[in-house]
Parts: C-alpha cells; sequence; structure tokens
C-alpha cells in the first residue's frame, strides 16, 4: 500500500447527534455554519461571538437547534460540545481556546491556523444519498473546488435512482456476502462505461 501523501482519514459525521460549538459571527463563521447547514439543515449548533452579523442571522432564523449567544466567548461555552470551529479575528484567542480544547479532547478546526486543526472542512460533492468528500491536505482548497465542479459535471444524473435500485436489490438478496457482492458487482459493472 502507497503511505506517502495524505495522510487525513475521511470521516462522515452524523451533525444533528452531536453538539457543535462555533466561535466568531462574522464572515468565516457564517461560511462553517453554511457548510454544516448544506450538509444537514438539522445540525445542532451554537454559535457564540462578541457579534453576529446579518448574513448569519438570517441564515439561521427559524432554525430551532441553532442557537446564537451574542456576547464574548466563556471557556464554559466548551463544556458538552463535541465538535468545535475557531473562527474569530483573534488569533491569541485562538491559540489560549485550542489549548483548553486539547485538555478536554474536544476536536476543533481553526480557521486562521490549519498547522493546530485538528480536522479540516473537505470540498464536498453531492448527488442525493451519494456524497464525496475531497481533500487537498490543505495544500489547495481550489483545486479541491476545481475537482468538486469537474465531478459534479461527470457523475451522472440517475446516480440517486441507482441507489434507490440498488438497496432494493441488496435487500432482496438473498445467499452469503460473497455471492451478494459478486451480484452487486455484476449490475453496476457498465455503470460509468454507459454514461
Ligand atoms: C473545502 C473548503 C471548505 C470551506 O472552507 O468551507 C476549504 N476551503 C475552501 C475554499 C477556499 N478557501 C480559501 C480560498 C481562497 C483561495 C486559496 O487560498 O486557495 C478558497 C477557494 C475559493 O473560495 O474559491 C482560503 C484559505 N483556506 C485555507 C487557508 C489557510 C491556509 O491555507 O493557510 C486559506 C487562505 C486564507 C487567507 O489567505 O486569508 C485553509 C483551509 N481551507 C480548507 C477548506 C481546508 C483545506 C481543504 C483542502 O485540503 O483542500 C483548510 C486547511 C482548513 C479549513 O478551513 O478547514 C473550501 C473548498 C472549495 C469549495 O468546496 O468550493
Ligand atoms: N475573511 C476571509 O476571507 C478569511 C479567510 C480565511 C481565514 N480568515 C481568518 O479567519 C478569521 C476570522 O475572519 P472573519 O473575516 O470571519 O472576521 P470577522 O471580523 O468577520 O468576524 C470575527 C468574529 O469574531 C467575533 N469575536 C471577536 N472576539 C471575540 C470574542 N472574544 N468572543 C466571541 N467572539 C469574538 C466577532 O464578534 C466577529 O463575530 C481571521 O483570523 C481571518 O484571518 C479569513
Amino acid at each position: 500500500m502507497n503511505n506517502s501523501g495524505n495522510p487525513l482519514f475521511p470521516i462522515f459525521v452524523k451533525i444533528d447527534q452531536i453538539n457543535i460549538l462555533v466561535v466568531g459571527g462574522g464572515y468565516v463563521g457564517t461560511e462553517k455554519v453554511t457548510a454544516l447547514l448544506n450538509n444537514d439543515p438539522d445540525a445542532h449548533i451554537t454559535v457564540v461571538a462578541r457579534e453576529i452579523c446579518q448574513e448569519l442571522k438570517s441564515l439561521v432564523a427559524n432554525k430551532p437547534k441553532i442557537r446564537l449567544l451574542e456576547r464574548p466567548f466563556m471557556y464554559d461555552d466548551l463544556t458538552g460540545r463535541d465538535l468545535l470551529f475557531l473562527a474569530t479575528d483573534n488569533h491569541e484567542l485562538h491559540i489560549e481556546i485550542k489549548a483548553e480544547a486539547q485538555k478536554r479532547h474536544l476536536l476543533t478546526n481553526v480557521a486562521d491556523t490549519p498547522a493546530i486543526c485538528d480536522f479540516y472542512l473537505g470540498s464536498t460533492v453531492k448527488k442525493g444519498d451519494l456524497k464525496i468528500g475531497i481533500s487537498t491536505n490543505g495544500k489547495s482548497p481550489t483545486l479541491a473546488k476545481r475537482i468538486k465542479e469537474y465531478l459534479n459535471e461527470a457523475l451522472p444524473d440517475n446516480t440517486q435512482s441507482l441507489l434507490d435500485n440498488l438497496k432494493s436489490i441488496r435487500d432482496r438478496l438473498k445467499g452469503d456476502m460473497e455471492a451478494k457482492i459478486k451480484a452487486l458487482d455484476a449490475v453496476t459493472e457498465g455503470w460509468l462505461k454507459d454514461k
């Protein structure tokens, strides 16, 4: 196996089941909340910021699972959180909060400092239930965006109906795992070739 290159481990997180804190409610805070809500409108998010911009307020209006706290950050805000985004304009504050978050084993993304992030956001391609996460290991978000555009164009529009059909075939298939894999491999063999 080739172990060189990008060592980041991709996972797909159920963000309606965890408790997310975003510190900072300006441009970057809004971008992070937008990325979360684009994936799951039911995401459970608290934003704490000295000042919350109008765009973020409008974005989360009528969303009961989003709480906006317009006041300075307090260390107690970290209590009970599963995931943390730091998006203030205060680098020193980020360093201090990150140190405390680490003590609490709270995974953290720090907007202005990739080196101290525990995780990065990826570019995402979504066709119904299919989701592809793209990472360039922080080297070029712009290339990640271009690859997203390319895959969006390249993936057939019938991707969701294929997934629905495969799910019903999968539910009906009897036999051992090996036989199931063989049958499903056969059904999908020509998929992208037919596009
Ligand atoms: C996926 C996406 C999600 C999102 O952020 O929402 C994302 N950046 C996106 C876009 C984008 N970001 C930036 C530009 C301007 C052009 C450029 O710099 O290339 C563009 C392009 C554009 O907007 O066209 C600026 C930027 N970004 C980072 C730095 C800091 C640095 O590198 O030091 C700076 C400089 C800030 C400055 O100079 O002030 C760092 C990170 N950005 C990441 C993710 C993580 C690595 C992902 C990876 O491995 O590829 C990482 C490491 C941390 C993180 O934030 O998680 C989204 C993908 C596009 C899409 O899906 O459309
Ligand atoms: N704007 C960009 O395009 C961009 C891109 C990548 C990274 N960054 C970096 O991300 C960071 C945030 O940028 P931005 O454009 O979102 O800034 P911004 O000024 O729009 O927002 C900063 C937010 O932090 C809040 N804040 C500041 N101190 C606070 C405190 N003690 N407690 C709670 N909230 C506090 C402010 O009230 C505001 O909501 C900066 O470090 C910037 O360098 C910016």
